[in-house]
């Protein structure tokens, strides 16, 4: 046999080393995208509970002020002089409230700090018994003391009004701030308590920002942070686990490397082997399921290194198919079966499968490979059937139905394998005009003592319907033998018969098993 040409393939060190580096930057970035995406969600989070946390000190200071309103609202009588007289020590006993005063209508006229005093306040007067509040600069002391109003509004147009310094809330807000929120405070009926000073509005932010409201006084609690302090944040922190994810990307880049290495080795393994022909045909029985005659063989692909052991098709075919070498190997496998079936002894009507995979239809050696397995079974009548494997998606083109058609007019029959499994669809028997359908081992594993196997059922009935020939692989006990004979399945293979064998071992097999008949009905016609 004359060796094949076998593209040779280049060393690539250099690009795999490139491709790991690629992988180990891109892990990094991954990683610490993750880490700083996560470290983001946990501040949000944090900042929430912390804003609700101050929302509730607040509702609770508030609830404090509001028992002082009740505890004075019989004074409200009362001269001015007399009500300052008594509203000083309730005002004392409360280190937020800086001074308690009577309001009529919207005028302050009365104030437990200063007496009498005319201030009229902004505003509409609030509902009957609702509290309202307001946040105000200080009308009568210095400059820039800010005061938040509580007024409790009484029947007869008048409220009374607690004056709480913001100062003094300042810890409660804090709380905010310490979760890494660069703005937060207060906002009271459309304006905002910042820090230490009002603000109309509430600053725009670009990264985050959490607010809170209280259900029972008419306030809410806000914090935020800009993106360019956020990523100040992130990056501080993430520094600490910069050692964490160089060590990912280090990894990463190591396991690219090796898991590249490997197959590159395997590929060049694989290389190696086609050279020196190292893969084997074997054979395993298939019978007539009426006669139970040995009437052909599926051809399976086997490795054997020099000095090792053989190695399944499983384990090398899939690598073969992605490195384009699969049809250089099936070549060698059909020279090889060819130069075997000359010196066996075939029955009549003999019918060798054998696997092609989807990437070969478009291997102009296809045709005359097929025509020397056809020439060496031409004796005994015998057929070469390609069976489609469906491990690579098969596209039904103009190409892949051009080249079909030129190999079934040549004689070949052509089909389907592991029917209801990988890619194979019911619209690749139409549309490729197959001859055979092989109905995989996993269905036929369903049978069990008489229950139907509805999908096994259905398969065998599609193939009728269509006029296929049904090929059941996978048959290993009497069980499923009775099952599709009844259900007159063609032709039958599996374990109960025999293993895939080698060259010599099927040669025996031939002999023990053409000779006599084991059924006396008449064999199947399946052509
Ligand atoms: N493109 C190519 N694919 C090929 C070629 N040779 C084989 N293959 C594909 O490899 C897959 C595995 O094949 P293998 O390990 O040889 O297994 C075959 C049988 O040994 C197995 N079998 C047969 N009867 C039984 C049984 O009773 N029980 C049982 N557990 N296993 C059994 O089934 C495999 C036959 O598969 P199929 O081809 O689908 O009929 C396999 O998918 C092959 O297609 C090649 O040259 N080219």
């Amino acid at each position: 046999m004359t060796p094949l040409p076998i593209p040779i393939l280049a060393t690539r060190h250099r690009r795999d080393w490139l491709i790991a580096l690629a992988a180990g930057f891109c892990t990094v970035l991954l990683t610490a995208w993750l880490f700083g995406h996560r470290l983001q969600r946990d501040v949000q989070q944090q900042a929430r509970e912390s804003a609700q946390l101050s929302q509730e000190a607040i509702d609770r200071l508030l609830d404090d002020v509001n028992a002082t309103l009740r505890q004075v609202e019989p004074l409200i009588a009362l001269p001015c002089q007399e009500l300052r007289a008594r509203l000083g020590p309730v005002v004392a006993h409360n280190p937020y409230v800086r001074a308690v005063g009577v309001v009529h209508g919207q005028h302050l006229h009365c104030l437990s700090t200063f007496g009498r005093v005319a201030i009229d306040l902004p505003g509409a007067a609030p509902q009957l018994q609702q509290v309202e509040l307001q946040l105000n600069k200080d009308p009568l002391a210095g400059a820039g003391l800010i005061n938040l109003d509580v007024r409790r509004q009484l029947p007869g147009g008048v409220s009374m009004l607690a004056s709480l310094d913001m100062r003094l809330l300042q810890p409660f807000l804090r709380r905010v701030v310490l979760n890494k929120l660069q703005e937060y405070g207060l906002v009271i009926d459309g304006q905002m308590f910042l820090r230490d000073r009002l603000a109309p509005t509430q600053p725009a932010v670009d990264a985050l920002s959490v607010s809170v409201a209280s259900a029972r006084y008419p306030f809410g609690v806000f914090g935020q942070t800009e993106q360019a302090e956020l990523w100040e944040y992130l990056l501080r922190e993430e520094q600490l686990k910069l050692p964490l994810f160089l060590l990912a990307g280090a990894l990463a880049g190591i396991v690219t490397y090796l898991a590249l290495r490997r197959w590159r080795s395997l590929n060049g393994r694989l290389e190696q082997a086609l050279r020196n022909q190292e893969f084997l045909p074997y054979y395993q029985p298939l019978i007539d399921s009426r006669s139970g005659r040995c009437v052909g063989a599926e051809v399976l692909m086997r490795w054997q290194p020099p000095g090792g052991a053989l190695i399944p098709p499983d384990r090398f075919i899939p690598q073969l198919e992605e490195n384009g070498q699969i049809a250089a190997a099936t070549t060698l496998l059909m020279r090889q079966v060819a130069a075997d079936l000359a010196g066996l002894s075939l029955p009549p009507d003999f019918h060798l499968s054998i696997n092609i995979s989807p990437c070969q239809l478009t291997d102009p050696a296809l045709a005359a490979d097929c025509r020397l397995l056809q020439d060496a079974v031409a004796a005994n009548q015998g057929q070469i059937v390609l069976e489609l494997t469906e491990r690579v998606a098969l596209e039904s083109t103009g190409v892949t139905q051009e080249t079909l058609q030129r190999l079934r007019d040549q004689g070949v029959k052509i089909a389907i394998d592991d029917f209801g499994t990988g890619h194979s669809s019911l619209a690749y028997l139409t549309e490729l005009k197959v001859d055979y359908l092989k109905i995989d081992r996993r269905f036929v594993s369903t049978i069990r003592d008489d229950v139907p196997s509805a999908v096994l059922d259905a398969i065998i009935a599609l193939g009728r319907q269509l006029n296929l020939v049904t090929v059941a692989e996978g048959v290993e006990n009497e069980r499923q033998l009775a099952y599709l004979r009844t259900r007159r399945v063609s032709l039958l293979q599996g374990y109960l018969y025999a293993r895939p064998m080698d060259y010599p071992a099927f040669g025996r097999y031939l002999a023990d098993h053409t000779e006599q008949p084991a059924q006396s009905e008449p064999a199947f016609s399946y052509h």
